[in-house]
């Protein structure tokens, strides 16, 4: 299943991509680990010398990526490969443990404050589960209007500004001196789009963003994404664990394991050509209405944990075409073809 296009060059240092167009967000060799919270006896086993610390979740392990001024760029991978981590640096909710983070070029750490907290807002998050992140206590006017009140960021009357989020994340005005519970999980999810919009974001981290939602409404929401996309001028990270969610909405996409980027490609690539054997078994599982066979092939055994990574490639454990030094040595994301990274020795072995 490997092509054998062969390896061209090592791309570490390379992750803007062929269009040459600077990025407007750039990860720069990002780690970031959790440190596990002991209990009680467990603090005392320790303090007492009888127990070494815990050890940490090893969430995100050097990971460069570049999302370039007007496109989506898909992120996907099984739960807990740590996308939702990665999407949190990104929106600057969490500080790596390790690596940089550029806005239009410039390292956010070296931004005067106020230029970073511009910065920050203008990267929003739109999350899977809009109850979960809407208070309930609160009217969606208000909701929507409290973070560009706080930023000075409301121009004229109050009531006509929130108006105008509502019309623009296909809301019904109407509506906003409702409650989060009056409204339906499509409009909830409206709620916390116009919320994210109200502050004129350039950016959307949208993580797992239809997941919770049925599928027709799914496609609702991924249309507004494209159309908000249009008439804003807007990027977007999206992550979903669905390649086939993926699939209709992304020019680029960007393969994750265990806390890795695995695969990167203009999205018709990977579709086409999937290089990564974890990449291919992802593929494998995509139901699609052409398939003449009955059952999908699942990925072997499960993730395993972050605790304890395998050694050398981290899928050596899972993948059909393991060779000794899979186990050894940690594969680098390598190109394999115009625009097309994979992090797998096979292609070495191929060459
Ligand atoms: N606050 C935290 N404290 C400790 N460990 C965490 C924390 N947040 C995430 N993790 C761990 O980091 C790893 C990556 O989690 P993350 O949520 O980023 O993955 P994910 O791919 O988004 O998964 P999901 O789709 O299930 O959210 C997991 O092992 C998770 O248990």
């Amino acid at each position: 299943m490997i092509p054998s296009t062969p390896v061209a060059a090592d791309i570490q240092s390379s992750s803007a991509g062929s269009s040459g167009m600077a990025p407007l967000i750039e990860l720069n060799e990002i780690s970031h680990s959790f440190g596990t919270r002991p209990d009680l006896a467990a603090r005392l086993a320790i303090s007492f010398k009888l127990a070494k610390p815990t050890a940490s979740v090893q969430a995100i392990d050097g990971v460069s990526l570049a999302v370039r001024r007007g496109e989506v760029l898909g992120l996907v991978g099984e739960s807990g490969c740590g996308k939702s981590t990665l999407g949190r640096i990104v929106a600057g909710i969490v500080a790596p443990s390790k690596g940089s983070v550029s806005w239009r070029g410039k390292d956010l750490k070296a931004l005067p404050p106020l230029e970073r907290r511009e910065a920050k807002l203008r990267v929003q998050m739109i999350f899977q589960n809009p109850y979960a992140s809407l208070n309930p206590r609160r009217k969606a006017a208000d909701i929507v209007s409290e973070a560009p009140r706080v930023h000075g960021l409301v121009e004229g009357d109050l009531g006509t500004f929130v108006d105008q989020q509502f019309r623009r994340a296909g809301l019904d005005p109407a509506l906003k001196h409702r409650f989060p519970h009056q409204f339906s999980g499509g409009q909830r999810q409206r709620i916390g789009i116009a919320r994210a919009l109200a502050v004129q974001p350039e950016f959307l981290v949208c993580d797992e963003a239809v997941a919770a939602l049925d599928v027709s409404i799914q496609a609702q929401i991924l249309n507004l994404f494209m159309d908000l996309r249009e008439r804003l001028n807007l990027t977007y990270l999206f992550i979903s664990h669905d390649l086939g969610v993926v699939e209709h909405i992304s020019d680029r996409v960007a393969i994750m394991y265990l806390g890795r980027i695995v695969e990167e490609a203009p999205a018709e690539e990977i579709f086409a050509r999937a290089n990564h054997p974890y990449t291919q078994a992802l593929l494998a599982e995509v139901p699609r209405i052409e398939t003449t066979k009955r059952g999908f092939a699942a990925i072997k055994g499960e993730l395993p944990s972050p605790l304890s990574p395998p050694s050398g490639c981290h899928f050596h454990p899972r993948c059909p075409h393991a060779m000794p030094r899979c186990r050894t040595e940690a594969p680098r994301l390598k190109v394999v073809a115009a625009g097309h990274k994979s992090a797998c020795h096979l292609n070495d072995a191929a060459a």
